[in-house]
């Protein structure tokens, strides 16, 4: 198929309102593509191509980006064959060929198609609304139950596969699409609660355990085997050699394990959560030791365990791993959970998971089973612009312009960014460095104080609350803002939105 053919249902998706509509477009081009090209498609669709992330950024796009081609010409095919060649050519050395292989790819395509590259390489497309309507899209091509599609899809992790399975095998092979033990498959998410006796009111008795300030990590063993997952399934194994080490030694054969992983101090209070990240990035730095909590279990030897209630997860994992667990109660006493909740604050922690002791394991959801209750509160921003800094840090860029995202468009175009203020605070001496370096990559303007950058940055930041604003386009402004750290985890369509931040005037 051409890609033109793909890019222009795109935009027809996006231009009608009916999410009818939107899946009939999309289940008539699945329904036209060669089985070959199925799982290629969705991933271009997704903006997760097959091949994982091939590496290209910002700075390496926009050097690619020559005259479009007039005809449209490159099939799905083409595409999918340039990003292995990507792919496979990392590595020192490989600079030259990986550009050459992107402008090549970028010339064949038509100005329209080179946008849609772009968006699909950067991430920039990724929006979880649509995976929801290439699902059910999947299900109306393939003729099969939605449900079937959506269980298949969270358990293995991966779409494309998925809609290959739906729409050439069988019904029987659908539903053999289980977990298999190194495979990752989508962590379970929580909702937020302002406080844990209302969280406790929606669950009703509950384990509640401590929420910890690290990474979360799934596990998974087979035999000796030991694979490491982040929350983006990203694969870290050989970045936390401790952690396999001792999951190693649990009595177990197959076991798949859902934790927070997180750096200790001496005296056993958690360590900034800028030093358990550092873990994870490329400097590897191994002055602190990784401890992982685990909280959940979803098999184990053989067995499936997602669809038991989680007291039942609970049980297993005590027997499996009692020193590992997260320290927690299960209760239906306000009292006793309010108590969990301070003991977890004293301790230095952030605050407290509250989850419905019968509940089953939704993979990829964000349901009410979950609820997370943290007295500080805390937004995923996006970085519009940065000031640069003056004293200690001329030369720097610190103070951060930060927006909020506007979905429907209340203030401005669908999906852009609204300003809700600005901050300077938190930002350690190597965040500064990062950002002042990072920024110039994704640079797309400046004046002689500011540098505005593409908005792709999501940072976590801490505010006291908001206050109604003139200055700002939303009307409302953050209340002494700082950064906790950055969300390399999670894409800008996933920050936070205006009106969630202008609910807390009301509040
Ligand atoms: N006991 C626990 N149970 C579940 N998750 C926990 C627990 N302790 C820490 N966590 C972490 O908290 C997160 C739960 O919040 P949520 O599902 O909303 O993820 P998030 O969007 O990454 O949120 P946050 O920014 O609050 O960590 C998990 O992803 C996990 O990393």
């Amino acid at each position: 198929m051409l890609l033109d053919e793909l890019v222009k249902t795109t935009d027809a998706v996006a231009s009608t309102r009916s999410r009818l509509a939107k899946v009939e477009a999309l289940a008539g081009l699945l329904r036209r593509l060669e089985p070959g090209e199925i799982a290629t498609a969705v991933g271009l669709l997704i903006a997760k191509p097959r091949q994982g992330r091939v590496g290209v950024g910002w700075s390496g796009m926009r050097s690619a980006m020559g005259d479009p081609a007039d005809e449209p010409t490159l099939t799905v095919a083409d595409v999918d064959a340039a990003l292995d060649r990507l792919l496979g050519t990392a590595g020192t050395g490989s600079a030259a060929e990986r550009a050459a292989t992107l402008r090549t790819l970028l010339s064949t395509a038509t100005e329209r198609e080179q946008a849609f590259i772009a968006g699909v390489l950067l991430g920039e497309l990724r929006t979880g609304a649509l995976e929801g309507v290439l699902t059910d899209a999947v299900a109306r091509a393939g003729g099969r139950p939605v449900e079937s599609v959506r269980r298949a899809a969270m358990l293995s992790g991966d779409l494309g596969g998925t809609a290959l399975v739906a729409i050439t095998g069988t019904e029987e092979e659908l539903d053999a699409v289980g977990l298999v033990v190194g495979r990752p498959v989508q962590p379970m998410l929580a909702a937020t609660a302002s406080s844990v006796s209302a969280a406790l009111e929606t669950t009703g008795e509950a384990s509640v355990e401590y929420k910890l300030d690290g990474a979360r990590i799934q596990v998974h063993r087979s035999g000796e085997q030991v694979r490491i997952y982040t929350r983006t399934l990203a694969e870290v194994t050989h970045r936390l050699p401790e952690v396999v080490d001792l999951v190693r030694t649990l009595p177990v054969r197959d076991v798949i394990l859902d934790g927070e992983t997180l750096a200790l101090g001496e005296d056993g209070a958690p360590r900034p959560f800028q030093e358990t990240m550092s873990r994870f990035g490329a400097d590897q730095a191994r002055s602190t030791l990784l401890h992982p909590w685990f909280f959940d279990v979803l098999h184990l030897d053989g067995r499936d365990l997602l669809d038991e209630p989680l007291a039942t997860r609970l049980g297993v994992l005590e027997r499996i791993a009692p020193d590992h667990r997260i320290p927690g109660e299960i209760t239906a006493d306000p009292a006793v959970a309010e108590n969990v909740s301070r003991q977890a604050l004293a301790a230095g922690h952030e605050g407290v998971v509250v989850k419905a002791v019968g509940s089953l394991y939704a993979a990829g959801r964000r349901g009410s089973n979950w609820i997370k209750v943290k007295p500080v509160l805390t937004y995923d921003l996006v970085v519009l612009a940065c000031e640069w800094g003056s004293g200690r840090r001329t030369g720097m860029l610190s103070n951060l312009h930060l927006g909020a995202l506007d979905p429907a468009g209340e203030f401005g175009e669908p999906g852009n960014y609204v300003m809700v203020g600005k901050t300077f605070k938190g930002l350690t001496d190597e965040l500064l460095r990062w950002q002042t370096e990072r920024f110039q990559e994704i640079e797309v303007r400046r004046t002689a104080n500011t540098v505005w950058v593409e908005p792709v940055t999501v940072v976590e930041i801490a505010i006291d609350g908001v206050q109604q604003s003139s200055r700002y386009p939303g009307g409302i402004a953050l209340r002494f803002a700082r950064v906790k750290r950055y969300r390399d985890d999670k894409t800008p369509a996933e920050a936070d939105t205006i009106q969630t931040l202008r609910a807390l005037l009301r509040s």
